[in-house]
């Protein structure tokens, strides 16, 4: 039996819990909004697909889920220029949601902006193993990488790490052949702005997220074993402590196995530690 929890289930989260529902990962879904009449609405429109899933919007339900997608708070509008601007407006659904995860001993998956704070605001406040909490993001900017890539006619593993927003830190170094300066700067200009595009044309980003997120639940209940960028708590890894950012990790059904050490090149190691000194300087303001 395995049981999904969703809080939050608007635009993604939403999305998440009914492709959860129609390609059969869970056999029980827990869903939480904090507003009942929309709540009701998504419970009841899952519903009638009239598939085998069992459907609680009990809230105690939450603590004995396998895995809990944390997908509750305020999205990006054009008028919101970056991730951390989020940050205020989100830091008390955070704390407010942190308190429906008491007892909690599953694997959490956090989707809300800014991403890597709230991770690591979130593995503060529940005391969760970091193994536990996985910040999504890093899959999605490797996808839009990858696809930067192809239309300049290169190829190679692309991934990115670092922050999920401004500070993100796209791997060049593994890459088929090295990539100068001015091209560097031209394609991370171009990731920064990939999803604002579809924030401005459609009022918000789905399809492509929520692929990823199921691609990570899969593997988390599989144990595939593979080798992701997520944002995780880090001890020392990347010379980075007291923040969550996006490395490269490997997933086995219990969360993260292991964060893997890459060599970075010295554009790469700069960049990893400009994100992680913002990203640790954000979360110093809101853990005490
Ligand atoms: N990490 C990523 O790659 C990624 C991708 C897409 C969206 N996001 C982020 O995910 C979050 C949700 O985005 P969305 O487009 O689904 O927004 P949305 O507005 O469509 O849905 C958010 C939902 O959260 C609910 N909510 C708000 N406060 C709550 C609270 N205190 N308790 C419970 N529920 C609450 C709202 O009622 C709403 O249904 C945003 O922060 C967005 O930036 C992150
Ligand atoms: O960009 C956003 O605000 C949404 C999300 O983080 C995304 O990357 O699609």
């Amino acid at each position: 039996m395995t049981r999904l929890a969703v809080m939050g289930v608007g635009r993604i989260g939403g999305e998440v819990a009914s492709l959860a529902t129609l390609m059969g990962l869970a056999d029980e879904l827990v869903l939480y909004d904090q507003d009942p009449t929309f709540l009701r609405a998504q419970v009841l429109d899952i519903s009638h697909t009239g598939l085998p899933v069992f459907l609680s919007t009990d809230p105690s339900d939450i603590k004995d889920a396998d895995i809990c997608v944390f997908a509750a708070g305020l999205p990006r509008n054009p008028d919101i220029k970056t991730r951390a601007d989020l940050l205020a407006a989100n830091l008390p659904v955070v704390r407010a949601c942190a308190g429906l995860l008491d007892g909690f001993s599953g694997i959490l998956v956090t989707v809300t902006n800014p991403m890597d704070i709230n991770n690591y605001l979130l593995h503060r406040l529940t005391g969760l193993p970091r193994e536990r909490c996985i910040g999504f993001g890093g899959q999605l900017d490797s996808a839009r990488f990858a696809l930067a890539l192809h239309r300049r006619g290169l190829n190679g593993p692309a991934a990115v790490l670092g922050e999920h927003g401004e500070h993100q830190v796209p791997v060049f170094s593994r890459l088929k052949r090295p990539i100068e300066e001015n091209l560097r700067l031209e394609i991370l200009q171009e990731l920064q702005g990939s999803s604002m595009d579809v924030i401005k044309g459609k009022g918000g980003t789905v399809f492509g997220p929520a692929y990823h997120i199921i691609t990570l639940l899969k593997m988390l209940l599989s144990g595939t074993k593979e080798t992701i960028p997520c944002s995780a708590v880090l001890k020392g890894e990347y010379q980075l402590s007291d923040c969550s950012l996006g490395v490269p990790a490997r997933i086995g059904t219990d969360g993260i196995r292991e964060i893997v050490t890459w060599d970075l090149d010295r554009w790469e190691q700069e960049k990893m530690a400009d994100a992680g000194a913002f990203v640790r300087n954000l979360c110093r303001t809101v853990v005490p």
